[in-house]
């Protein structure tokens, strides 16, 4: 099409420059109720959404054509989005009978994943990011926005760990990168732009920042966090499409900027372990995640708030106890908390509203609903008028019932609207005085045709005489055939039916004129007043985003209550000298087990680590998940599920807990758990929560144990982090004894004859034995495989004790010689041996080893050693 640009007809030229200047995007063309797509586009479109290919034929050519009616667009779109386009909506933006040659169209906007504003298509409980990223000399420049909602945030990580971390826990839909930066970060379902440069650039930024919020230097921390703010506040115009109008996004109101250590650290691999957002099973099913129990709000604005804690747990002490306080306050006063949970129900998703309305694509149901929730106002600061937490009363002062705005829509909107925005009836009686004459006009020329029928009866004596009205003749008098001999002179013939005739008179006609003239006038003036409505309300985005964001807080707090008070949740005490949990439980797995056995913790500054010992099946990975939800919920303000507790102020949880192949990333189990516990080592403080769930599982007995034991001791003897270390390698808990910061603790089963049953209790000390082959067999494996099991051990353990004479704590060496003499019994046995002995001394000569990482080199090394 390009290539005969100049020979198009004006409408596919138009079609074709638009879909230049819109080149990362499927441009979606308004023909009356359909969005075309033609050529390459159109066969694209047809193969992901199954529509039918068709063929426009013109005077200049024959062209590929898909259609999809705009009343259904939005799946549509969504399937487009689905499979990785962009979608720039290009509407008609003049009326066809007004205009005079080729209709006018402009993109009015472009979808994209994270850019997101169709109602439809996002989830009301969850926020959809779009996030930036740039880097500068200093560090990295990291901004995350909600379109839908104005949410915004920036912070300017150093490292690009930092970057990693506060990606997982935005979990950006799509994110763009500046020029410098790389999209490594981001996650594999993340979609990537590579947006224009020139936003990126620091004078373009800094303006567009300073256009919104003023000082840039006020609000952000140093050029690349302006640079990433810039230029998302120029894609998000950009997305939003031009309309001529001013492109400024009037309820951007606030950008909020943060450091990443104002919030307890939540990596990926602990947002995806400790299942905060999140449970797959291993068959992929998904489970209840620690939201899905924490979640009782009554609205969306309070699930997205609720979520926004549990992503960022706090580690102010006082911020944390102001929640504590609320939530403590609405537990203890169950009526309050009802009524305003009541309240809160009647809420609409006034964020979405708001920018719906900014964005001018808010329809008068809209208004409505934003009226309605302000309507709710009112009764909520009743409910708070007792408040005592600082908290409460603070979010009581910012409430607004904003009676302006609902007096202007209350006065000015129908209370029951169409959707529609062009056929009238959205307009209240009573509120423009040149509507209400154009409505008077139209409704008495209504009723002139309404008499109509009576009069003509009784002047012409035709009982059966009917007036009507069809869209095609418009108003008719209609006489059946036996009657036509009454018909009066003025009657003028219209249509002829098989039983009847229509006419019209020159009356009804000036009538009807009149009428249709008043109604298009009365439509068009309802259209400017909307639009005028819509605008003032508009204005006042920003005091409706700060109702909002109290109510959002309210319904978070009200909804941890809730659960406090149905699940006898208690308060913890926080910024203690580490964990003291009486009768903990797991806020999850409490909810399924039919009787959930509590369990204490208790880590110290003096003893900090813990090997945690077992049977498998017997808790332990619950116990330690259970003791880093209570941090989480702890220090996002909620209540815990434990008798009591005390906890200290967390800096970061860390987990290397099952294990995992990252088949798409090409690494091993052992290459993961690795990997996870290099950074454990790296970043861990004394202020951080480790739990660890058998590390070293991946590679040998000897290897494993001995990497289990270097971890055990770094984290002890250097680190002093609260560490909880569950494993099936016995021997480490000689190590725990040996060591005056740690201990040990067991679970025990409680064993009658051949069965096993778990009691769930963790106790001191180390458990005696490991109980697997009686977990097998009740897991239903068959008897001999159980039968045989049992044999070897006991084979095994005669050997050891023959070797060695001590089954304790040199077991780990007796396991690591009898693989060394295996290895060596079947080395000799092999004729090649040599051969496979120069192979290894050929690679391990080969090896780079200033290209390999420390974990590259361990894990080579561990192969090498193997295959020996
Ligand atoms: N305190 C408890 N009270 C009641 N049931 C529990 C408790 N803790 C765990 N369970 C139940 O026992 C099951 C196994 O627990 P968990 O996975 O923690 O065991 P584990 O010792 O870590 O096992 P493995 O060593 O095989 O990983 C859980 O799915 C849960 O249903």
């Amino acid at each position: 099409m390009a290539d005969h640009r100049e020979e198009l007809t004006p409408m596919m030229a138009q079609y074709h420059d638009l879909c230049a200047e819109y080149d990362d995007s499927l441009v979606l063309f308004q023909v009356g109720d359909f969005y075309e797509l033609f050529c390459e586009a159109a066969e694209t479109a047809a193969r992901i959404l199954e529509i039918t290919l068709t063929k426009r034929e013109d005077s200049t050519g024959s062209y590929p054509m898909a259609g999809i009616p705009i009343d259904s667009a939005a799946s549509y779109i969504e399937g487009l989005l689905e499979a990785g386009y962009r979608v720039a909506v290009a509407d008609q933006v003049e009326d066809p009978d007004e205009a005079s040659g080729i209709v006018e169209r402009s993109v009015t906007r472009v979808v994209t994943p994270g850019t997101l504003t169709e109602t439809e298509l996002l989830r009301s409980d969850d926020n959809n990011f779009v996030a930036s990223l740039t880097r500068g000399d200093e560090g990295y420049g990291l901004a995350f926005l909600d379109v839908s909602t104005g949410d915004f945030v920036a912070t300017g990580p150093d490292a690009a760990a930092t970057v990693r971390d506060e990606i997982a826990r935005f979990d950006p839909a799509e994110a763009i990168v500046g020029p410098d930066a790389s999209a490594d970060c981001f996650a594999d379902d993340c979609m990537v732009t590579a947006y224009d440069p020139g936003a990126f650039a620091a004078d373009a930024a800094r303006g567009r920042v300073a256009d919104y919020f003023g000082s840039p230097d006020a609000h952000l921390g140093g050029e690349a966090e302006v640079r990433a703010c810039g230029a998302l506040l120029a894609y998000a115009e950009y997305t939003r499409g031009g309309e001529g109008e001013d492109d400024r996004l009037d309820y951007l109101t606030h950008l909020t900027r943060y450091d990443p250590r104002e919030y307890m650290v939540l990596d990926g691999v602990a947002l995806r372990s400790l299942e905060l957002f999140e449970r797959r099973s291993v068959h992929g099913s998904e489970g209840t995640a620690l939201v899905d129990v924490l979640d009782e709000t009554a609205c969306a604005l309070g699930a997205r708030r609720l979520k926004d804690w549990l992503r960022r747990p706090l580690v102010d002490a006082d911020r944390i106890e102001a929640r504590h306080d609320a939530v403590g306050e609405l537990v203890s006063d169950p009526l309050t908390r009802d009524a305003l949970a009541d309240d809160l129900a009647d809420v609409y998703d006034l964020e979405r509203l708001i920018s719906k309305v900014s964005r001018r694509r808010a329809d008068a149901r809209d208004l409505r609903s934003l009226k309605a929730t302000l309507d709710v106002v009112p009764g909520v600061i009743d409910e708070l008028a007792d408040a005592e937490s600082d908290l409460l009363c603070d979010l009581r002062s910012r409430l607004d019932g904003l009676d302006d705005v609902r007096e202007l829509i209350g006065n000015a909107i129908h209370e029951n609207p169409k959707r529609e925005l062009t056929e009238g009836g959205i307009i209240a009686d009573g509120y423009d005085e040149a509507l209400d004459d154009l409505r008077g006009t139209r409704r008495d020329g209504e009723q002139w045709i309404d008499d109509l029928e009576t009069q003509e009866r009784e002047r012409t004596g035709i009982d059966s005489l009917k007036v009507g009205h069809n869209s095609v003749h418009g108003y008719y008098i209609e006489v059946t055939n036996p009657n036509l001999d009454s018909v009066p002179e003025n009657y003028e013939r219209r249509q002829t039916l098989k039983n009847s005739e229509r006419f019209v008179t020159p009356e009804l006609k000036e009538r009807e004129e009149e009428i249709l003239n008043a109604s298009a006038r009365a439509d068009d003036r309802e259209l400017d007043l909307f639009r005028e409505v819509r605008r003032e309300v508009g204005e006042a985005a920003e005091r409706v985003q700060r109702v909002a964001d109290a109510l959002a807080a309210l319904d978070a707090l009200c909804s941890l209550a809730a659960v406090a008070a149905q699940y006898d949740y208690c308060r913890p005490e926080v910024g203690a000298d580490g964990f003291e949990i009486e009768g903990g439980r797991h806020p999850v797995v409490e909810r399924t087990e039919e009787s959930f056995v509590p369990n204490d913790l208790s880590l110290t500054r003096e003893t900090p680590l813990a090997v945690v010992t077992g049977p498998n099946m017997s808790g332990k990975s619950t116990y330690m998940r259970q003791a880093a939800l209570v941090a989480v919920l702890a220090q996002l303000g909620s209540f815990v599920p434990a008798r009591a507790a005390r906890v200290p102020l967390v800096d970061r949880v860390f987990t290397r807990v099952g294990a995992s192949d990252d088949i798409a990333g090409g690494r091993s189990t052992f290459m993961v758990e690795m990997t996870e516990l290099a950074d454990i080592l790296r970043d861990a403080t004394e202020n951080s929560l480790v739990v660890l769930d058998e590390v070293g599982r991946g590679t040998s007995t000897a290897d494993g144990y001995a990497i289990a034991q270097a971890v055990t001791e770094r984290l002890h003897d250097e680190v002093g982090a609260y560490t909880l270390f569950a494993t099936h390698h016995h021997d480490l808990t000689a190590v725990a004894d040996d060591l005056d910061g740690a201990r040990n603790l067991h679970f025990r089963a409680a064993r009658e004859g051949d069965d096993v049953t778990f009691v769930h209790e963790v106790a001191e000390g180390a458990a005696s034995a490991s109980y697997g082959i009686e977990v097998a067999e009740q897991a239903g494996v068959p008897p001999g495989v159980v039968e045989r099991a049992r044999d070897v051990v006991t084979e095994r353990a005669k050997a050891v004790d023959e070797e060695d004479g001590d089954t304790d704590a040199e077991t780990g060496a007796a396991i690591d010689a009898t693989e060394a003499t295996t290895a060596d019994a079947s080395a000799s046995a092999d004729g090649g041996n040599a051969d496979a002995d120069a192979a290894v001394l050929d690679e391990l000569a080969a090896l780079n080893l200033a290209e390999m990482t420390p974990i590259e080199a361990l894990t080579t090394l561990n192969r090498l050693q193997r295959e020996l």
